[in-house]
């Protein structure tokens, strides 16, 4: 599975695992590395004026060394830049030797305008912020507007995660190894690679499961056979219903959009629970989603008790503060096993985010209760900041590390969304996802994106899989859907890539959920 995402350690550990099974040593990897790297820019720029490559001193500066011997021996014009020279007995002194091209210091580095860059400064090894003459090398590409194709990572990217160490190479493609690292997707790392190409080097999937990859890149391998279809003898109840909790008569639109998407998404039947005072405005604008009021925490265990619903979310549009936390307390510990109450999941979004502000961990506190159902909560950066200020506040760590330190913390599944959005659970396992597009940036977007999970919950997906599944489908959704998005046109949008999902073969059937 060529979905998992490795960190800089897990691919050296990659390397010396493949190296140690042999037959391929390290100067082997290396030329693979480099071939793939030749291959894709004879084909890309077959007419190209001029290739620079430019050469670190470690392994990335030695796969450039291979690019430019094949490059100079497919007879495209050549010149060799370095920024130090490898060193003697590395692998990457064996590819300099190798390269018949005599290389001269990046500090001279001085491309015609329409040649074409190789940058092999810094890949995995980047250990400081790029400075000096890589920094000038960068800024004359940027200001010749050369085309640059990154040779692992574009140098001056952390591959662990995707920050900008000093400046950064804009590439145009990057050729990377065996599998993605984290910094190809958080940003602003994957707005700087362009397209990403995945080279096998012989790095052999074994090699991979070896390492029990935690991190990958969110998409159907992830979740598909988790993904609910109804079973032959379903009833609507059967495929799971979900209770949505409506703000008061001013701020009841959320739940209808989060209630709409639920039903989407497959859950056979939603509730909208609204204040009395707002009954008349939700009962006037819904049709096949039901209606119940619900003032206090006593009316949700009146309705879980009759009604038998499988999960609630709560939060969009449902105001900041008293009440929100003693219904967000009540859903997760009403004090009788989850088994009684049968609740599968409970997503907490927005103001049920904020309203825990002052005291986060009364919040985790209650999730992390034996008997609590699987909490997911789906911030935005804001909100993430809220309750999580401290690890928000950390400057050093990735949005991955953010998410996976969370999730920890309040013992949930964390999705922190925004462009490149973040699912990690409890038990370490994360995704990241690339599939979005800033059509998606739109009010109300994220009320559906919590629609979708809490159905996909009710449906007993597991709270991970439903999270990535849900967060995959509103991205892909939002891409195709493009210009003139609004968050009304989601959940209706959403049926044909839900129609392939299924066709391509998800998943589990709903009728497995009988109670
Ligand atoms: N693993 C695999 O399976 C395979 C890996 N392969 C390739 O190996 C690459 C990783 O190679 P790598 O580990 O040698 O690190 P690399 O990026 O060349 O840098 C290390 C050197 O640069 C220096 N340096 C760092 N940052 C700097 C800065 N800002 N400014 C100045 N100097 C800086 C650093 O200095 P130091 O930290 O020691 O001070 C050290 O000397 C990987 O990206 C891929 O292309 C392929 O061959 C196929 C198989
Ligand atoms: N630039 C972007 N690219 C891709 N997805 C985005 C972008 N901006 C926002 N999104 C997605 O849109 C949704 C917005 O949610 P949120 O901020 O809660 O909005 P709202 O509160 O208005 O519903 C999230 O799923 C987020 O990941
Ligand atoms: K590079």
């Amino acid at each position: 599975m060529s979905h998992e995402l490795l960190t800089s350690a897990e691919m050296g550990e990659a390397d010396r695992l493949t190296i140690a099974a042999g037959p391929t040593d390290g100067v082997g990897l290396m030329r693979r590395a480099g071939r793939a790297v030749a291959t894709e820019v004879l084909s890309r720029y077959p007419s190209a004026a001029h290739v620079h490559v430019l050469c670190g001193p470690g392994n990335n500066g030695g796969d450039g060394y291979v690019v430019a011997r094949i490059l100079a021996g497919s007879g495209v014009a050549t010149t060799v830049w370095t920024s130090g020279p490898p060193r003697p007995g590395s692998d990457a002194a064996v590819a300099a030797a190798e390269c018949p091209i005599k290389p001269r210091p990046l500090s001279d580095f001085d491309p015609g305008p329409r040649s074409i860059v190789v940058d092999a400064l810094y890949g995995a090894g980047l250990s400081k912020p790029l400075s000096g003459e890589a920094a000038r090398a960068v800024n004359l590409a940027a200001k010749l507007h050369l085309r640059v194709v990154a040779v692992d990572l574009p140098s001056g990217i952390s591959g662990d995660s995707g920050k900008v160490l000093g400046t950064s190479f804009s590439a145009d493609l990057t050729v990377t190894f065996a599998r993605k690292k984290p910094g190809h997707l958080l940003l602003p790392g994957r707005e700087r690679c362009g397209e990403i190409v995945l080279a096998d080097i012989g790095i052999v999937a074994e090699i991979i499961a070896r390492l029990q990859p935690r991190t990958f890149e969110n998409g159907p391998a992830l979740w598909l056979r988790d993904l609910p279809v109804p079973a032959i003898d379903a009833h609507k109840y059967k495929r799971g219903h979900v209770g949505v909790f409506s703000g008061g008569p001013n701020a009841t639109g959320a739940a209808r959009l989060s209630a709409l998407a639920a039903a989407r998404s497959g859950a056979g039947a939603v509730t909208v629970l609204s204040p009395g005072n707002a009954m008349q405005v939700n009962a006037a604008h819904l049709t096949s989603i039901m209606l119940r009021k619900a003032d206090e925490a006593a009316d949700i265990e009146a309705f879980v008790g009759e009604r038998r619903p499988s999960a609630f979310v709560l939060g969009p549009g449902f105001g900041i503060g008293e009440k929100t936390r003693a219904f967000a307390l009540a859903l997760l510990a009403s004090g009788k096993p989850a088994a009684s109450t049968g609740i599968d999941g409970l997503v907490f979004d927005a103001d049920a985010i904020t309203s825990f502000r002052e005291a986060p961990d009364v919040l985790f506190e209650a999730a992390r209760r034996p008997d609590a159902p699987a909490l997911v909560m789906t911030p935005h950066e804001g909100e993430f900041a809220r309750l999580f200020a401290d690890i928000a506040d950390d400057n050093v760590s990735s949005k991955l590390d953010k998410a996976r330190a969370a999730a920890a913390r309040a013992n949930a599944v964390i999705v922190y969304k925004g462009a490149d959005t973040v699912v990690a659970a409890p038990d370490g396992r994360a995704a990241i996802n690339s599939n979005g597009a800033a059509w998606l940036a739109t009010a109300g977007s994220g009320d559906v994106l919590s629609g979708i999970t809490t159905g996909l919950l009710a449906q007993g997906m597991p709270a991970f899989e439903a999270a990535c599944a849900a967060v995959w489908i509103h991205a892909e959704t939002g891409r195709r859907f493009g210009p003139g998005l609004i968050a009304e046109d989601l959940p209706l949008a959403m049926v044909p890539v839900l129609r392939e999902l299924v066709a391509a073969g998800g998943g589990r059937c709903s009728t497995a959920l009988e109670r």
